[in-house]
């Protein structure tokens, strides 16, 4: 096909003139990222994107602000610790235990068996919301291990996205993944933990813990078989929460 010169030429120098700018435009961008390998348009795995994502997020006014929380979640002893520690070092991002937020005052009630109250909780949930948000507002990702045993104890968590609004699950920054396993399993485990002096928790405690724990199915949280390698169940974590892990950064030209 013939093109008239007097369309084609200043069609051709818009174009020019758009690469070149975008060609500044991605140059700014891979210098501010510091990247040193060809941009490529083919996707890179999600460890080392997140990565990416949240190391750029704290500095780069052109990145999205908001992070994933990912909370693992079930009774004492399913492993949960386990689990978000090895999510959160696959993601490359920080971990949050809930454990290390309890009052010694609550630490040394679950220690003599006796299973926390709601007021005993309320200040650490708060407690611990508050440090999922301050991830969530630096644009970061975090990976968390936290009983959230029930629908009111999760509102609190979920309260540290500032956009969520009560009831509206799906849309929310903070997601939850429950592992589940028969009591025999966890008391084998928690005995087994407790046995090599490494937790305040006593495996007494697990019936009031079993007892509590309540997921509301419109919540649409995934329920885990916590007997799998944890290697396992960060992988299908990681594959379930995908695009909700790529959508914490928007392109920046
Ligand atoms: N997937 C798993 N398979 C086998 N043992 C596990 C698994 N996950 C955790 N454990 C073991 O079970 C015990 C409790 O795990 P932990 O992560 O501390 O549970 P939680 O944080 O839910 O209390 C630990 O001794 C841990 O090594
Ligand atoms: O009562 C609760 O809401 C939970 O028990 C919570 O306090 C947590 O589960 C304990 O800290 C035990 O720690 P692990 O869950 O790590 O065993």
């Amino acid at each position: 096909m013939k093109l008239k010169s007097a369309t084609w030429v200043p069609q051709v120098w818009k174009w020019t003139k758009w690469r070149r700018s975008r060609s500044a435009a991605v140059g700014c961008c891979r210098r501010r990222l510091q990247l040193t390998t060809p941009l490529s348009l083919t996707r890179e795995p999600v460890e080392s994107e997140s990565r990416r994502r949240s190391a750029m997020a704290g500095s780069d006014p052109l990145v999205a602000r908001p992070g994933l929380a990912i909370v693992i979640m079930g009774v004492s002893g399913c492993g949960k610790s386990t689990v978000a520690a090895l999510l959160a070092e696959a993601l490359g991002c920080s971990f949050i235990e809930a454990d290390d937020y309890h009052s010694q005052a609550n630490k040394a009630k679950m220690s003599k068996g006796i299973p926390l109250s709601d007021a005993d909780r309320t200040p650490w949930l708060e407690s611990l919301r508050d440090a999922i948000r301050d991830r969530l507002d630096g644009g970061e990702d975090v990976a968390v291990s936290c009983s959230a045993l029930q629908l009111k104890y999760r509102e609190i968590l979920r309260a540290a996205d500032k956009s969520y609004q009560p009831g509206y699950y799906a849309a929310c920054r903070v997601k939850f993944v429950c592992l589940r396993a028969s009591a025999e399993v966890i008391t084998d485990r928690m005995q087994r933990r407790s046995s090599e002096g490494k937790h305040f928790m006593p495996a007494s405690l697990l019936q009031s813990q079993l007892d509590l724990l309540q997921i509301d199915a419109a919540e649409g949280i995934t329920e885990v078989d916590a007997t799998m390698r944890a290697g396992d169940i960060v992988r299908d974590t990681i594959a379930q929460f995908r695009e909700e892990l790529a959508s914490t950064v928007s392109p920046c030209f």
